[in-house]
């Protein structure tokens, strides 16, 4: 592969289950090396989309170009949609041997160094039923390994985990993008994604919402929401300054304001004996976008959105 040849290269991918198109017509770049997020609400159409670049379901319409090959014999991609899957009565050793004989190649002995980089050496003869959600996500990414991936494809893999597990389970795909690999992976979680991604692209109804980096991203994003409440909230009101948006909401305030802005606010209140009882952040500008981009559609088709960002 060239050195600045796209991971991934999708043009008009369309997928239709009976009455639902889960995929309407989506254009996606990966760049090499890149750690690449997709985010939206639940039944957006990520899983579907990414169940469609490993060669898993066939789409109705579009081309997919993967490592620049477009004949998906998909050499060089390796991953997981849903939850990976093992024998629970086996150990992780065995599941992964069982793997690498299908894989064939230099699989089986990648076996140990796959173990040791997901930090599973030392439970890899144990069951795998007897493993946590966190072990069993890791053992994914092992078998993933085993093909010694240039583009991982990972979907929701810090689902169901606990913080400790979110915490390894990132540390792990930031260490796999320092050796090189190409990371393609969904989220419900704008918080991960931010921690974790160069670029991001934010799905909506089959469709993409945002296509961009990071940054281009947090530079559309709406000045963050802060909770404030005051020794007195009427006086709190009147000096609302330059850049700081304060209304009454609740028993308290609502405050929309960049960092600096709100720094300068909170000082005058102090010079002008309000003193300042409370202040949360009640809404990242990351989150906020998210919910500006997303919402609408997930009101309208009453899909929850409580396990949003
Ligand atoms: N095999 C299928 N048969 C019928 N409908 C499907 C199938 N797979 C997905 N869908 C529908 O397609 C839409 C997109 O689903 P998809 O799972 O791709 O979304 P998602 O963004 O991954 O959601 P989630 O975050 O809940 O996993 C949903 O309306 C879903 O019900």
């Amino acid at each position: 592969m060239a050195d600045n040849q796209p991971a991934v290269e999708a043009h008009g991918l369309v997928k239709r289950f009976e009455d639902t198109t889960a995929v309407a017509g989506v254009d996606l770049r990966v760049g090499p090396g890149r750690v690449h997020g997709m985010v939206g609400p639940n039944g957006a159409g990520k899983t579907t989309l990414l169940t469609m670049l490993m060669g898993l379901v066939r789409p109705d319409a579009g081309t997919i170009r993967i490592l620049g090959q477009q004949d998906r014999s998909l050499d060089g991609v390796a991953g997981f949609v849903e939850a990976p899957r093992f024998y629970p009565y086996l150990s992780g050793r065995r599941n992964l041997a069982l793997l690498a004989d299908l894989d064939g190649g230099g699989a089986r002995a990648r076996i140990d160094a796959s173990l040791e980089v997901v930090g599973l050496s030392d439970s890899a003869g144990a069951r795998v039923g007897g493993y946590s959600v966190g072990m069993r996500q890791r053992l994914g990414i092992a078998a993933a390994l085993l093909r010694d991936p240039r583009l991982l494809i990972l979907d929701e893999p810090a689902s169901g985990l606990d913080p400790a597990g979110m915490r390894d389970m990132r540390a792990l795909i930031a260490r796999l993008a320092e050796d090189g690999v190409t990371v393609l992976l969904s989220s419900h979680d704008m918080d991960e994604v931010e921690d974790l991604c160069d670029d991001v692209t934010i799905m909506r109804a089959g469709q993409v919402v945002f296509d961009g980096t990071m940054d281009e991203l947090r530079d559309k994003a709406p000045d963050p929401a802060f909770r404030l409440a005051t020794s007195d909230d009427e006086r709190a009101l009147a000096l609302a300054g330059p850049g700081v948006e304060v209304r009454a909401e609740g028993d308290g305030l609502l405050v929309h304001a960049q960092r600096e802005q709100l720094d300068a606010y909170v000082i005058a209140l102090g010079r002008d004996g309000v003193a300042v009882r409370r202040l949360d952040l009640e809404s990242s500008a990351l989150k906020a976008l998210f919910f500006r981009l997303t919402e609408s559609d997930a009101e309208e088709r009453g899909v929850p959105t409580k396990e949003g960002p």
